[in-house]
Protein backbone atom coordinates (compact mmCIF):
# COMPACT_ATOMS: atom_id res chain seq x y z
CA UNK A 1 0.00 0.00 0.00
CA UNK A 2 1.67 2.76 -1.02
CA UNK A 3 -0.91 6.01 0.21
CA UNK A 4 -2.32 7.01 3.50
CA UNK A 5 -5.89 8.42 3.49
CA UNK A 6 -6.42 11.70 5.62
CA UNK A 7 -9.77 14.25 5.23
CA UNK A 8 -8.95 17.97 3.96
CA UNK A 9 -10.08 20.67 2.05
CA UNK A 10 -8.99 20.99 -0.93
CA UNK A 11 -6.65 24.50 -2.34
CA UNK A 12 -8.26 23.42 -5.89
CA UNK A 13 -12.22 23.12 -5.36
CA UNK A 14 -12.05 25.58 -1.86
CA UNK A 15 -14.27 24.17 0.38
CA UNK A 16 -15.47 20.95 -1.46
CA UNK A 17 -14.36 17.62 0.90
CA UNK A 18 -11.72 15.67 -0.55
CA UNK A 19 -9.59 12.38 0.25
CA UNK A 20 -6.01 13.45 0.40
CA UNK A 21 -3.77 10.43 -0.48
CA UNK A 22 -0.39 11.29 0.04
CA UNK A 23 2.45 8.97 -1.13
CA UNK A 24 4.24 7.32 1.29
CA UNK A 25 6.63 5.00 -0.80
CA UNK A 26 9.03 8.02 -1.31
CA UNK A 27 10.24 10.07 1.19
CA UNK A 28 9.96 12.79 -0.97
CA UNK A 29 7.01 13.55 -1.50
CA UNK A 30 7.18 14.53 -5.17
CA UNK A 31 3.21 13.57 -5.79
CA UNK A 32 0.24 14.77 -3.97
CA UNK A 33 -3.12 12.66 -4.83
CA UNK A 34 -6.59 13.94 -3.65
CA UNK A 35 -9.82 12.12 -4.18
CA UNK A 36 -12.84 14.15 -4.68
CA UNK A 37 -16.03 12.47 -2.53
CA UNK A 38 -18.54 13.64 -4.87
CA UNK A 39 -17.18 12.65 -7.69
CA UNK A 40 -14.53 9.89 -7.39
CA UNK A 41 -11.95 11.13 -9.15
CA UNK A 42 -8.31 11.31 -8.46
CA UNK A 43 -6.52 14.53 -8.97
CA UNK A 44 -2.48 13.76 -9.04
CA UNK A 45 -0.31 16.95 -9.09
CA UNK A 46 3.36 16.73 -9.58
CA UNK A 47 5.23 18.09 -6.36
CA UNK A 48 8.60 18.53 -7.20
CA UNK A 49 9.82 21.94 -6.86
CA UNK A 50 11.28 24.21 -8.40
CA UNK A 51 9.82 22.89 -11.91
CA UNK A 52 9.08 19.35 -11.98
CA UNK A 53 12.25 17.90 -13.51
CA UNK A 54 11.03 14.50 -14.54
CA UNK A 55 14.49 12.60 -12.14
CA UNK A 56 13.81 8.67 -11.81
CA UNK A 57 12.19 9.25 -8.41
CA UNK A 58 9.47 11.43 -9.65
CA UNK A 59 8.91 9.15 -13.02
CA UNK A 60 8.56 6.21 -10.87
CA UNK A 61 6.10 7.99 -8.35
CA UNK A 62 3.78 8.59 -11.48
CA UNK A 63 4.16 4.80 -12.53
CA UNK A 64 3.54 3.54 -9.36
CA UNK A 65 0.30 6.26 -8.80
CA UNK A 66 -1.21 5.15 -11.88
CA UNK A 67 -1.01 1.39 -10.88
CA UNK A 68 -2.37 2.24 -7.61
CA UNK A 69 -5.59 4.26 -9.01
CA UNK A 70 -6.15 1.16 -11.66
CA UNK A 71 -6.24 -0.82 -8.81
CA UNK A 72 -8.55 0.74 -6.68
CA UNK A 73 -11.12 1.36 -9.99
CA UNK A 74 -10.65 5.18 -9.91
CA UNK A 75 -13.10 6.43 -12.02
CA UNK A 76 -11.19 9.54 -13.73
CA UNK A 77 -7.88 10.57 -13.03
CA UNK A 78 -6.73 14.67 -13.57
CA UNK A 79 -2.96 15.14 -13.59
CA UNK A 80 -1.74 18.70 -12.65
CA UNK A 81 1.28 20.00 -10.81
CA UNK A 82 1.22 22.03 -7.37
CA UNK A 83 3.69 24.94 -8.94
CA UNK A 84 2.09 27.87 -10.03
CA UNK A 85 3.66 28.51 -13.59
CA UNK A 86 5.00 25.24 -14.28
CA UNK A 87 3.24 21.71 -15.42
CA UNK A 88 6.56 19.96 -16.05
CA UNK A 89 10.11 21.01 -17.15
CA UNK A 90 10.33 17.96 -18.92
CA UNK A 91 13.18 15.64 -18.42
CA UNK A 92 16.38 16.54 -15.45
CA UNK A 93 18.64 16.39 -17.93
CA UNK A 94 21.14 15.96 -14.75
CA UNK A 95 20.18 12.70 -15.23
CA UNK A 96 21.05 12.90 -18.82
CA UNK A 97 24.31 14.69 -18.62
CA UNK A 98 27.93 12.60 -17.77
CA UNK A 99 25.47 9.84 -16.63
CA UNK A 100 26.47 6.72 -14.63
CA UNK A 101 25.22 3.96 -17.20
CA UNK A 102 23.29 1.79 -15.38
CA UNK A 103 21.52 4.70 -13.49
CA UNK A 104 21.03 6.08 -17.00
CA UNK A 105 19.48 2.52 -18.28
CA UNK A 106 17.05 2.30 -15.52
CA UNK A 107 16.21 5.91 -15.53
CA UNK A 108 15.13 5.58 -19.17
CA UNK A 109 13.20 1.85 -18.31
CA UNK A 110 11.42 3.61 -15.91
CA UNK A 111 10.65 6.41 -18.65
CA UNK A 112 9.28 3.88 -20.81
CA UNK A 113 7.61 2.19 -18.19
CA UNK A 114 5.86 5.52 -17.09
CA UNK A 115 4.79 6.23 -20.88
CA UNK A 116 2.91 2.85 -21.24
CA UNK A 117 1.30 3.07 -17.64
CA UNK A 118 -0.29 6.26 -18.56
CA UNK A 119 -0.66 5.97 -22.41
CA UNK A 120 -2.35 2.60 -22.02
CA UNK A 121 -4.21 3.18 -18.93
CA UNK A 122 -7.43 1.61 -18.05
CA UNK A 123 -8.65 4.54 -16.02
CA UNK A 124 -10.22 7.63 -18.24
CA UNK A 125 -7.62 10.98 -18.47
CA UNK A 126 -6.96 14.89 -18.52
CA UNK A 127 -4.46 16.83 -18.11
CA UNK A 128 -4.90 20.36 -16.09
CA UNK A 129 -1.61 21.56 -17.28
CA UNK A 130 -1.52 24.69 -15.36
CA UNK A 131 1.63 25.78 -16.28
CA UNK A 132 4.80 25.64 -18.86
CA UNK A 133 4.69 21.70 -20.50
CA UNK A 134 7.96 21.28 -22.60
CA UNK A 135 9.17 18.04 -23.70
CA UNK A 136 8.91 15.43 -21.09
CA UNK A 137 5.98 17.93 -19.56
CA UNK A 138 4.14 17.23 -23.33
CA UNK A 139 4.56 14.47 -23.61
CA UNK A 140 2.73 13.48 -20.19
CA UNK A 141 0.06 15.94 -20.69
CA UNK A 142 -0.72 13.80 -24.35
CA UNK A 143 -0.35 10.32 -22.87
CA UNK A 144 -3.74 11.56 -20.96
CA UNK A 145 -7.04 11.62 -23.32
CA UNK A 146 -7.99 15.30 -22.78
CA UNK A 147 -5.90 18.22 -21.95
CA UNK A 148 -7.31 22.23 -20.69
CA UNK A 149 -4.18 24.76 -20.40
CA UNK A 150 -4.10 27.82 -18.16
CA UNK A 151 -2.90 30.89 -20.78
CA UNK A 152 0.70 32.24 -21.42
CA UNK A 153 1.81 29.29 -21.33
CA UNK A 154 4.08 27.19 -24.00
CA UNK A 155 3.88 23.31 -24.50
CA UNK A 156 5.62 21.39 -27.75
CA UNK A 157 8.54 18.99 -28.07
CA UNK A 158 11.47 21.05 -28.44
CA UNK A 159 14.26 18.87 -28.41
CA UNK A 160 15.42 20.00 -31.81
CA UNK A 161 16.40 23.17 -30.71
CA UNK A 162 19.00 21.65 -28.81
CA UNK A 163 20.24 18.95 -30.44
CA UNK A 164 18.29 16.08 -29.29
CA UNK A 165 16.39 13.57 -31.50
CA UNK A 166 13.12 12.83 -29.54
CA UNK A 167 12.84 8.95 -29.10
CA UNK A 168 9.66 7.40 -30.11
CA UNK A 169 8.43 7.09 -26.75
CA UNK A 170 8.74 10.91 -27.09
CA UNK A 171 7.01 10.85 -30.36
CA UNK A 172 4.07 8.94 -30.15
CA UNK A 173 1.53 10.32 -28.30
CA UNK A 174 2.05 13.80 -29.97
CA UNK A 175 1.69 12.14 -32.80
CA UNK A 176 -1.79 10.41 -31.07
CA UNK A 177 -2.81 13.76 -30.65
CA UNK A 178 -2.21 16.34 -34.01
CA UNK A 179 -2.35 15.46 -37.83
CA UNK A 180 0.82 14.07 -39.10
CA UNK A 181 1.97 16.97 -41.15
CA UNK A 182 1.53 19.37 -38.33
CA UNK A 183 3.38 16.62 -36.12
CA UNK A 184 6.24 16.45 -38.27
CA UNK A 185 6.80 20.32 -39.06
CA UNK A 186 6.61 21.41 -34.88
CA UNK A 187 9.17 18.21 -34.08
CA UNK A 188 11.62 19.17 -36.46
CA UNK A 189 11.43 22.68 -35.43
CA UNK A 190 11.47 21.91 -32.04
CA UNK A 191 8.51 24.24 -31.39
CA UNK A 192 6.91 25.73 -28.36
CA UNK A 193 3.29 26.68 -28.44
CA UNK A 194 1.77 28.87 -26.68
CA UNK A 195 -1.58 28.34 -24.94
CA UNK A 196 -3.54 29.75 -27.67
CA UNK A 197 -1.70 28.02 -30.35
CA UNK A 198 -1.97 24.91 -28.95
CA UNK A 199 -5.02 25.37 -28.88
CA UNK A 200 -5.99 26.61 -32.89
CA UNK A 201 -4.10 23.06 -33.51
CA UNK A 202 -5.24 20.95 -31.61
CA UNK A 203 -2.46 20.01 -28.88
CA UNK A 204 -4.87 21.17 -26.36
CA UNK A 205 -8.55 20.75 -26.03
CA UNK A 206 -9.46 23.74 -23.97
CA UNK A 207 -8.41 27.01 -22.41
CA UNK A 208 -9.41 27.73 -18.64
CA UNK A 209 -8.80 31.41 -17.29
CA UNK A 210 -8.11 30.05 -13.64
CA UNK A 211 -6.83 26.43 -12.17
CA UNK A 212 -10.54 25.93 -10.86
CA UNK A 213 -11.93 26.63 -13.65
CA UNK A 214 -10.12 23.81 -15.47
CA UNK A 215 -10.43 21.34 -12.78
CA UNK A 216 -14.55 22.13 -13.60
CA UNK A 217 -13.29 21.50 -17.04
CA UNK A 218 -11.32 18.61 -16.77
CA UNK A 219 -14.22 16.82 -14.35
CA UNK A 220 -16.79 17.85 -17.38
CA UNK A 221 -15.18 16.03 -19.50
CA UNK A 222 -14.25 13.13 -17.53
CA UNK A 223 -17.99 12.68 -16.68
CA UNK A 224 -18.79 12.26 -20.06
CA UNK A 225 -18.22 8.83 -19.53
CA UNK A 226 -20.41 8.12 -16.74
CA UNK A 227 -23.14 6.34 -18.25
CA UNK A 228 -20.69 4.39 -20.45
CA UNK A 229 -19.42 0.88 -19.40
CA UNK A 230 -16.30 1.31 -17.74
CA UNK A 231 -14.73 -2.26 -19.29
CA UNK A 232 -16.29 -1.40 -23.29
CA UNK A 233 -14.70 2.31 -22.89
CA UNK A 234 -11.45 0.58 -21.89
CA UNK A 235 -11.29 -1.77 -24.72
CA UNK A 236 -11.97 0.48 -26.76
CA UNK A 237 -9.20 2.95 -25.92
CA UNK A 238 -6.74 -0.25 -26.31
CA UNK A 239 -8.07 -0.66 -29.70
CA UNK A 240 -6.79 3.02 -30.53
CA UNK A 241 -3.00 2.93 -28.36
CA UNK A 242 -3.06 -0.86 -28.64
CA UNK A 243 -0.35 -0.83 -31.47
CA UNK A 244 1.31 1.62 -29.81
CA UNK A 245 1.41 -0.30 -27.10
CA UNK A 246 2.63 -3.15 -28.30
CA UNK A 247 5.33 -1.77 -30.63
CA UNK A 248 6.98 -0.22 -27.71
CA UNK A 249 6.78 -3.41 -25.27
CA UNK A 250 8.08 -5.14 -28.12
CA UNK A 251 10.84 -2.79 -29.09
CA UNK A 252 12.03 -1.52 -25.68
CA UNK A 253 15.11 -3.18 -24.94
CA UNK A 254 15.97 -1.65 -28.55
CA UNK A 255 14.55 1.93 -28.07
CA UNK A 256 16.92 1.46 -24.53
CA UNK A 257 20.33 0.73 -26.62
CA UNK A 258 19.36 3.37 -29.23
CA UNK A 259 18.78 5.81 -26.31
CA UNK A 260 21.82 5.33 -24.17
CA UNK A 261 23.68 5.24 -27.23
CA UNK A 262 22.65 8.24 -28.58
CA UNK A 263 22.89 10.06 -25.33
CA UNK A 264 25.76 8.63 -24.17
CA UNK A 265 27.70 10.33 -27.48
CA UNK A 266 30.70 13.30 -27.02
CA UNK A 267 28.63 15.57 -29.14
CA UNK A 268 25.38 14.89 -27.55
CA UNK A 269 27.14 15.52 -23.85
CA UNK A 270 28.66 18.61 -25.15
CA UNK A 271 25.26 19.80 -26.15
CA UNK A 272 23.50 18.33 -23.12
CA UNK A 273 26.11 20.54 -20.88
CA UNK A 274 25.83 23.48 -23.03
CA UNK A 275 21.85 23.56 -22.90
CA UNK A 276 22.19 23.34 -18.74
CA UNK A 277 24.73 25.99 -18.64
CA UNK A 278 22.09 28.03 -20.94
CA UNK A 279 19.22 26.68 -18.66
CA UNK A 280 21.17 28.33 -15.66
CA UNK A 281 22.18 31.45 -17.15
CA UNK A 282 19.33 32.76 -18.43
CA UNK A 283 18.30 34.95 -16.02
CA UNK A 284 21.58 36.46 -15.36
CA UNK A 285 21.54 38.30 -18.47
C1 LIG B 1 17.45 7.57 -32.27
C2 LIG B 1 17.10 8.40 -31.09
C3 LIG B 1 17.35 7.70 -29.84
C4 LIG B 1 17.41 8.27 -28.73
C5 LIG B 1 17.20 9.73 -28.54
C6 LIG B 1 17.90 10.13 -27.32
C7 LIG B 1 17.76 11.18 -26.63
C8 LIG B 1 16.69 12.14 -26.69
C9 LIG B 1 16.38 12.31 -25.32
C10 LIG B 1 15.62 13.00 -24.64
C11 LIG B 1 14.34 13.49 -24.73
C12 LIG B 1 14.11 14.46 -23.86
C13 LIG B 1 12.86 15.04 -23.52
C14 LIG B 1 13.01 16.13 -22.46
O1 LIG B 1 12.14 16.28 -21.68
S1 LIG B 1 14.45 17.04 -22.36
C15 LIG B 1 14.08 18.41 -21.26
C16 LIG B 1 13.56 19.54 -22.05
N1 LIG B 1 13.12 20.59 -21.19
C17 LIG B 1 13.33 21.85 -21.47
O2 LIG B 1 13.95 22.20 -22.48
C18 LIG B 1 12.82 22.86 -20.47
C19 LIG B 1 13.89 23.77 -20.04
N2 LIG B 1 13.42 24.61 -18.96
C20 LIG B 1 12.72 25.75 -19.16
O3 LIG B 1 12.40 26.14 -20.27
C21 LIG B 1 12.33 26.52 -17.95
O4 LIG B 1 13.10 26.07 -16.86
C22 LIG B 1 10.82 26.37 -17.57
C23 LIG B 1 9.98 27.13 -18.60
C24 LIG B 1 10.39 24.91 -17.49
C25 LIG B 1 10.59 27.02 -16.16
O5 LIG B 1 11.11 28.34 -16.15
P1 LIG B 1 11.35 29.05 -14.73
O6 LIG B 1 11.80 30.41 -15.03
O7 LIG B 1 10.16 28.88 -13.87
O8 LIG B 1 12.49 28.18 -14.02
P2 LIG B 1 14.06 28.19 -14.30
O9 LIG B 1 14.71 29.21 -13.44
O10 LIG B 1 14.33 28.27 -15.76
O11 LIG B 1 14.49 26.73 -13.82
C26 LIG B 1 14.64 26.40 -12.45
C27 LIG B 1 15.88 25.54 -12.29
O12 LIG B 1 15.72 24.33 -13.01
C28 LIG B 1 16.78 24.18 -13.98
N3 LIG B 1 16.20 23.47 -15.14
C29 LIG B 1 15.15 23.86 -15.87
N4 LIG B 1 14.83 22.93 -16.77
C30 LIG B 1 15.70 21.92 -16.61
C31 LIG B 1 15.86 20.64 -17.24
N5 LIG B 1 15.04 20.19 -18.18
N6 LIG B 1 16.84 19.83 -16.78
C32 LIG B 1 17.68 20.23 -15.79
N7 LIG B 1 17.58 21.44 -15.17
C33 LIG B 1 16.60 22.26 -15.57
C34 LIG B 1 17.23 25.61 -14.25
O13 LIG B 1 18.53 25.63 -14.76
C35 LIG B 1 17.12 26.20 -12.87
O14 LIG B 1 18.19 25.70 -12.09
P3 LIG B 1 19.29 26.69 -11.48
O15 LIG B 1 18.53 27.63 -10.62
O16 LIG B 1 19.91 27.36 -12.65
O17 LIG B 1 20.24 25.83 -10.74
Amino acid sequence: MFFQITKAATPLTGCRRQLILRSLSSSTNNIQIEVDNKTGFATVSMNRPPVNLLNLELINSLTRSMKEMEQNKSRGIILTSTSNSVFSGGLDIKELYRPDVQRLREFWTAFQDMWLAWYGSAVPTAALINGHSPAGGCVLATCCEYRVMLPKFTIGLNEAKFGLVPPPVVRISFKNVLPLRIAELALCQGKLFTSNDALNIGLIDELAKTKEEGYEKCVKFLQTFRKVDPVARSLTKQQFRGKDLDDLRKGKQKDLNDFVEHVTQDDIQMRLGLYLEQLHNRKKK
